[in-house]
């Protein structure tokens, strides 16, 4: 069967920071997939390193099983970054984020057609952000950011997504909506790889979880990921408690 991701001993250098450490990592298609750990452990890098956005110092790559960069080419990849790795002060509109995904769509005149447009509003009408389509992005909560930036990923048809820390600055019923989002997502069969630090939100959402402290501690069912030995390694704590 084919998998969403497919990396091998991958590692990944900052100059002298060592950010991952011979990571591998297999997750099946159509699965809800937990990347945890601690601030600077090395999620978004592996993020980054999956998405093609840092080149690894070493180790394979695929996606769905396709090379990286034919996936990513296929637009069959999407990445929804941090909240702090945006500029919000951009002056584009809901409507203009979304319609980025569509991008890889559009013909040789680089115009949307309507089929774009039918796309884009769909995505829209799917995350509930249709009223919103008009408003410029910086002007939305951060849960509704975090919406637009999903419905970018669903306007471009991509089938693999990956959200660095999609509940952070999010409030509980933000968090339930993104999270019923992502079921369906799934049960369409898409793949959903989400960051977090925030252990509260894995167990009811994740399928599998990743324990990450550089290198990968445990890959699993949640609960055998969470086991406090586990967490005690990868944050200091006994608890699944928020670790920071
Ligand atoms: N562009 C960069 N240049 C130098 N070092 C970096 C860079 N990006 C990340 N690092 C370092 O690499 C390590 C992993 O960082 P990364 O951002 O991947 O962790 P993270 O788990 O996503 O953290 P957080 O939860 O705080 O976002 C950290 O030590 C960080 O300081």
């Amino acid at each position: 069967m084919t998998q969403a991701v497919n990396a091998h001993h991958v590692t990944v250098r900052y100059g002298e920071t060592l950010a991952l450490d011979d990571v591998s990592v297999e997750i099946g298609t159509a699965r809800v997939c937990g990347l945890l750990g601690m601030n600077g452990s090395g999620k978004s890098t592996l993020f980054k390193a999956l998405t093609g956005l840092v080149r690894p110092d070493h180790g394979e790559i695929r996606l769905l099983g396709r090379d990286q960069q034919q996936a990513r080419q296929e637009g069959l990849v999407a990445y929804v970054p941090q909240s702090e790795a945006v500029d919000w002060t951009f002056p584009v509109t809901v409507a203009d984020v979304v319609m980025m995904g569509r991008y890889g769509h559009l013909g040789f005149t680089r115009r949307p057609r309507r089929a774009d447009r039918a796309a884009v509003h769909a995505a829209l009408e799917r995350v509930g952000l249709t009223d919103l389509a008009g408003r410029p992005i910086g002007e939305l909560s951060g849960g509704q950011r975090k919406r637009a930036f999903v419905a970018r990923g669903i306007a471009q048809e991509a089938q693999l997504l990956f959200l660095d820390e999609p509940f952070a600055g999010v409030d509980r019923r933000s968090e339930a909506t993104i999270s019923d989002l992502l079921r369906s997502l799934r049960a369409e069969g898409r793949t959903i790889v989400i960051s977090t630090h925030d252990l509260s939100s894995v167990p009811e959402l994740c399928d599998e979880a990743v324990l990450l402290q550089q290198r990968v501690i445990a890959h699993g069912p949640v609960e055998e990921v969470l086991a406090p030995a586990n967490l005690a390694r990868t944050f200091g704590v006994e608890t699944a408690a928020e670790p920071s």
